[in-house]
């Protein structure tokens, strides 16, 4: 496409100068006010298929100057929790610095180490491309990491791999491994609400599913994410969030009390 004229996280005054939709009143990411999430008892859980993967199957792992992205196959489905079916297309994640988190959305006003973002399209439409510009066309799962005790081998499938990449535009292949091993394995719990992409184009397509179940990696895993990727000013890549963003009267919905 038209490719992304270059933004980053330093000028976000910019964004919507260049991209309207990044001015629009359904941005994500947003703080989530649980007292104000709204239970949802027909909230069902989120259901995966085909989300575990032969090591025969290799994957592109690519340093995009703006995060680390794992180009994933459309075998991938959701079958549960959203109302029509969307396959995978990619995943990537945010995170801070060695000296604070960096986290996308918030939970009551708490920043988590990082976050991972599972992006789906609704395959009522031909592509990706046709769907991401429809109000239900995209479906986000995300998840919180945090530092814990043990390490965690899902995550490395990704993180070993981050010394290949370490220049704007590096590629590498990963083989398959259980992709819903870097999602909690409950996926029952979960905050639900209508937003957007978070980076320019800033679409505003995006059912946002956020699991209230954190991911736990080690210290020296952590350490990995923040620390190897470098930025287009060939700096390291760190603090890759956009700002929470206003809610602008949009509910929050909970599958959980
Ligand atoms: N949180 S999010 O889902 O909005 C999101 C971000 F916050 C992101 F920061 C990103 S990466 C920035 C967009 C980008 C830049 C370069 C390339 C490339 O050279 O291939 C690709 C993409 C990023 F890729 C995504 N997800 C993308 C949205 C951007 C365009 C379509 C690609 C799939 C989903
Ligand atoms: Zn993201």
């Amino acid at each position: 496409g038209k490719g992304h004229s270059h933004w980053s996280y330093e000028d976000l005054k910019h964004w919507s100068t260049d991209y309207s939709d990044c001015g629009g009143t359904k941005q994500s990411p947003i703080n989530v006010d649980t007292d104000q999430a709204i239970f949802s008892p027909d909230l069902r859980p989120i259901q995966l298929s085909g989300y575990s993967l032969p090591a025969n199957k290799q994957l592109k792992l690519k340093n995009n100057g703006h995060t680390v992205v794992l180009d994933l196959p459309e075998t991938l489905a959701l079958t549960g929790g959203y109302a029509q079916q969307y396959r995978a297309v990619q995943l990537h994640l945010h995170w801070g610095s060695p000296s604070g988190p960096g986290s996308e959305h918030t939970i009551n006003g708490r920043r988590f180490a990082a976050e991972i973002h599972v992006v789906h399209y609704n395959t009522k439409y031909d592509s990706f491309t046709e769907a991401m510009v429809h109000p239900d066309g995209l479906a986000v799962l995300g998840a919180f990491l945090e530092v814990g005790h043990g390490e965690n081998q899902y995550y490395n499938e990704i993180l070993k791999h981050l010394l290949e990449i370490q220049e704007v535009g590096q590629e590498t292949l990963v083989s398959g491994f259980n992709i819903a091993g870097l999602l909690p394995a409950n996926l029952k719990l979960y905050f639900h609400y209508n937003g957007s992409l978070t980076t320019p184009p800033c679409y505003q397509t995006v059912k946002w599913t956020i699991f209230n179940h954190t991911m736990l990696l080690s210290r020296d895993q952590m350490s990995v994410l923040v620390s190897t990727l470098r930025s287009p000013e060939d700096e390291l890549l760190q603090n890759n969030y956009r700002p929470v963003q206003n809610l602008h009267g949009r509910r929050v919905l909970a599958s959980f009390q």
